[in-house]
């Protein structure tokens, strides 16, 4: 082999060795899914084409912050075995933790050189050279690839440098590929997990999520009420999921196969509130051009979910109770009895005794509504909920968004530890947000910590909103009132994907400019990172004379 006819022979055939060496190895990335076989492929090549043998490629574990040999060609299980180093230890040692490659000319010359994993009395007789490369990934070490190789041999130690460069820089991509693999591996093993135990929840729990002992304490209440016509009254903050429990006592009753309504009294003007629970004759008011039923009548034989129903006036609240005494109705405008058999469910955010006490209820209606109450309470005391809903929410917004995000470190700890104002609606908002906003597939903690500052912005805007009247821009609003004459039996508190309504205020300039910038000027992407439709972003930059990137005029809010 040392006796090539012409130096330029030798370097030809050398350059022609090392391209076969490069192409076989890339072949081998493209079995990353199979780490073990892919780099033990490429340390043979090594040793069968070049002469650098007993390859080893050593990676650390995250438990014991040492380095232990991953991977190896030409060694017994035992050598194998035996090559654990600390960070602290040896040649390989030096190399993970400075990230520079070491070459060791004479090992029986080297202190430094310990002789674990490979005994002395097992290399050949002569000189024996050990070089070890830093496998980086980006700039840091996560690995090292190391090699014994005699030291008198045609090839140069340089033209073997750039080679195992070369190939330590091919493992590290076998390896990234592998724990991407891997992780999406695993990802898929929880969806897969989480579907079925959804499928069961759905079978049992009819969809509600949750541990807490909170939860299932209502869910038990509310199946065993469901099969009675006992009158229940769910109490707690907005977004607990007073409408959902509603909803499961109505599937666990004898009414299940009747119509399910909702209205939600503070969404809807008193006046056609008035008609579209008890409907009207024709002419009983301009533009009463047809009789249409109402609510309670189109949900006769089945169930009426009346949300808020501390914002019904006291005339309602007379008519209403009217209906519970002896079930029936008279539309408006007429003054024929209309028998109704409804099972009217109700809830509220606000406590009804204050409004009794205050006057503004009427104690003969709070009796009768409140003869079972249920109480869900709020979110940040369901122990153990966040992290399911959020692994559920996180799915279905995948699903919807066609995505495959994943929740980046430390985030669902975050979530963990968050208030949630807005409780499960809230949640469900912000992981949807999340996963639009995911750049490489992954929320990062500052993803969640952006679009957290943002609600509590929110709920200041809320605050100052909820004094204001109606948007004229008709945004996105989580409780949407029924158009007049709209008819037909559809739910009308149904949650909309953007924020409630809050008056454009001067001071939210710089936040929309922030979220323009975050997202590169896309206005869509910046309208979902602030929680808005992009109809309600677009009416914002408008009312701020901000559509041309122009800075904000004090008029124009
Ligand atoms: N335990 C739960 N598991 C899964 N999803 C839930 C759960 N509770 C509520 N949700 C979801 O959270 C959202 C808000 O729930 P819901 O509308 O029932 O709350 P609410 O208390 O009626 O709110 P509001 O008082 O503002 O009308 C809905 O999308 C609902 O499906």
């Amino acid at each position: 082999m040392e006796n090539l006819s012409s130096p330029l022979e030798s370097d030809v055939i050398k350059a022609e060795t090392d391209l076969t060496v490069v192409q076989e190895a890339a072949k081998l990335i493209g079995h990353s899914g199979s780490p073990e076989s892919a780099i033990t492929g490429i340390l043979r090549l090594m040793s069968q084409m070049l002469g650098l043998n007993r390859g080893r490629v050593l990676l650390s574990t995250p438990d014991d912050s040492a380095l232990h040999i991953q991977y190896s060609y030409g060694l017994t299980p035992e050598e194998r075995k035996r090559g654990v180093y600390s960070f602290e230890e040896g040649i390989t040692g030096r190399v993970m933790r400075q990230g520079q490659l070491a070459v060791v000319q004479n090992i029986d010359e080297e202190p430094g050189y310990l002789f674990r994993a490979v005994d002395r009395m097992t290399l050949p007789d002569g000189v024996v050279a050990y070089i070890a490369i830093p496998i980086l990934e980006g700039n840091t070490p996560v690995g090292v690839l190391a090699v014994n190789r005699l030291r008198m041999r045609p090839r140069s130690f340089s033209a073997d440098l750039v080679i195992l460069r070369i190939l330590a820089t091919f493992i590290a991509q076998i390896i990234k590929i592998n724990s991407l693999i891997e992780e999406r591996t695993n990802h898929l093993q929880a969806e897969n997990q989480e579907l079925k135990d959804a499928l069961q929840n759905q079978q049992t729990n009819h969809g509600i999520l949750g541990d807490s002992r909170a939860v299932q304490d209502a869910l038990l209440q509310v199946t065993r009420v469901a099969k009675t016509q006992v009158t229940v009254l769910l109490t707690g903050e907005s977004g607990t999921g007073k409408e959902r429990f509603s909803q499961i006592l109505h599937l666990n009753s004898a009414r299940k196969e009747q119509p399910f309504l909702a209205i939600n009294c503070a969404a809807i003007p008193d006046q056609l509130l008035e008609s579209e629970l008890f409907g009207h004759e024709r002419g009983a008011f301009t533009g009463a051009s047809a009789t249409k039923p109402g609510k309670i009548e189109l949900a006769s034989g089945g169930t009426l979910f009346l949300d808020e129903i501390g914002d019904l006036n006291l005339e309602l609240q007379s008519k209403l109770l009217r209906v519970l005494e002896g079930q029936v109705i008279q539309r408006v405008g007429g003054n024929k009895d209309i028998p109704v058999d409804v099972r009217i469910v109700t809830a509220t955010h606000k406590n009804l005794q204050d409004a009794v006490n205050r006057g503004e209820f009427r104690l003969d209606l709070f009796y009768r509504l409140n003869v079972f109450p249920i109480h869900l309470p709020p979110l940040r005391s369901r122990e153990g909920d966040v992290r399911i809903l959020a692994r559920h929410f996180l799915l279905s917004a995948n699903r919807e968004y066609g995505r495959y995000t994943l929740l980046g470190n430390g985030v669902m700890e975050r979530l963990e530890s968050y208030s949630w104002p807005g409780n499960i609606r809230q949640l469900e908002n912000v992981i949807k947000r999340a996963v639009l906003m995911a750049e490489d597939g992954t929320i990062s903690i500052m993803d969640i910590e952006a679009i957290l500052r943002q609600e509590s912005t929110i709920s200041r805007h809320l605050e100052a909103g909820q004094q204001s009247s109606a948007d004229p821009a008709g945004p996105t609003s989580f409780n949407s009132a029924i158009a007049p004459g709209s008819g037909g039996a559809q739910n009308t508190s149904s949650p909309g994907p953007g924020r409630p309504y809050s008056w454009v205020r001067a001071d939210e300039a710089s936040e929309l400019t922030d979220a323009l910038q975050q997202t590169g000027g896309n206005k869509t992407r910046a309208a979902a990172l602030l929680g808005m439709t992009p109809r309600q972003f677009r009416y914002r930059l408008e009312k701020l004379n901000m559509n041309n990137g122009a800075e904000p005029g004090p008029d124009n809010v």
